[in-house]
């Protein structure tokens, strides 16, 4: 039985030196048998958007992670995009989408942030990039963010895109950085530099380069190791349980609502503007 574990988010290589599994496409997960901690490195060129494949790897893994009883998690995105966290969810699956496809994908978005919100272990983002729309929603998800800066910027700027980000989206935010300022930051639709994020409490640290972001999320980690496993997960459970519950109890509705939203003509046109923008 390994030893309860701390999970960072991070995109990186050259840390974990004991592995225990990696998996070689779009995430690679490391455990350090030494530290019980794990390393989640998204690994999807060119801007780690989340497709539906992703997103089940994310969901797959997190619950193994679970399983496995480690004593924390750094999630991250792999050195090598250089300029990219997280490109958020990958747009292609809401611009003319296959019903069926669609609904997967939404059944798994909303699955995968339960899993990621309500880990029983620490975890941390090591936000190495621009991190938007669901990339935000992610790097949220963990327990703590240090993002390398200045240039990177991070948001949920779904408005921008013609769509709305959904109730649960908003109150992740609202929970790191109060309602009123998640309420301006969501309907405009607003981006921060990592320097603005620090300022307005959506990350905890910055750092100038990854390896020193990293430390900083192991350092996190470690604080705590003088503290009952189970006492940790009690006190996240009570801190974050009444928005994960709304969406537990509002799942189909939730699910259905926004099923049928993605597909109106105006929010598809909004959508297929945005996505011939991004195109170089
Ligand atoms: C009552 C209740 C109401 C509730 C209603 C709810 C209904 C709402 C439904 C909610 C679901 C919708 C939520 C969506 C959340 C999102 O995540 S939307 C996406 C947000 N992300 C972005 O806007 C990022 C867009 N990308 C960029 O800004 C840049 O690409 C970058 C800064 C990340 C990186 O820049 P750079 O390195 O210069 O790369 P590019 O050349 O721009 O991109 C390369 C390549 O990738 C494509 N691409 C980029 N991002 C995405 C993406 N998110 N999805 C799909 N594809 C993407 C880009 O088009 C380029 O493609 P080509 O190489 O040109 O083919």
């Amino acid at each position: 039985m390994l030893k309860r574990y701390n999970i960072i988010l991070y995109s990186t290589n050259k840390i974990v030196n004991s592995c225990r599994y990696v998996s070689q496409s779009m995430l690679k997960s490391t455990v350090n048998e030494k530290t019980g901690i794990a390393t989640v490195i998204i690994n999807k060129p060119p801007v780690n958007c989340i497709s539906l494949e992703l997103l089940n790897k994310i969901n797959t893994e997190i619950n193994k992670l679970q399983k496995d009883n480690i004593r924390g998690m750094i999630l991250t995105s792999v050195r090598s995009l250089q300029k990219v966290f997280c490109g958020g969810l990958d747009i292609k699956e809401f611009y003319n989408p296959n019903p069926d496809r669609l609904a997967k994908y939404l059944t798994n978005l909303q699955d995968t942030w339960l899993s990621l919100y309500m880990t029983s272990f620490p975890t941390v983002s090591v936000i190495n990039g621009h991190s938007l729309g669901g990339g935000c929603l992610i790097a949220m998800c963990c327990d703590y963010r240090v993002m390398v800066g200045p240039d990177y910027t991070i948001g949920l700027n779904e408005t921008k895109l013609g769509v709305v980000p959904p109730k649960w989206f908003q109150d992740t935010m609202a929970a790191i950085i109060g309602h009123r300022k998640a309420e301006v930051s969501v309907i405009a639709g607003k981006t921060y530099t990592t320097d603005e994020a620090l300022q307005i409490g959506l990350v905890d640290e910055s750092s100038p380069d990854i390896d020193n972001a990293y430390k900083k999320g192991i350092q996190f980690l470690n604080s705590f190791e003088k503290i009952s496993p189970w006492a940790f997960k009690m006190t996240k459970n009570i801190s974050r349980q009444p928005i994960s519950q709304w969406l537990i109890d509002n799942k189909q509705k939730d699910l259905e609502f926004v099923f049928n939203y993605m597909q109106t003509p105006s929010v598809q046109k909004h959508l297929g503007l945005y996505l011939q923008s991004l195109k170089k």
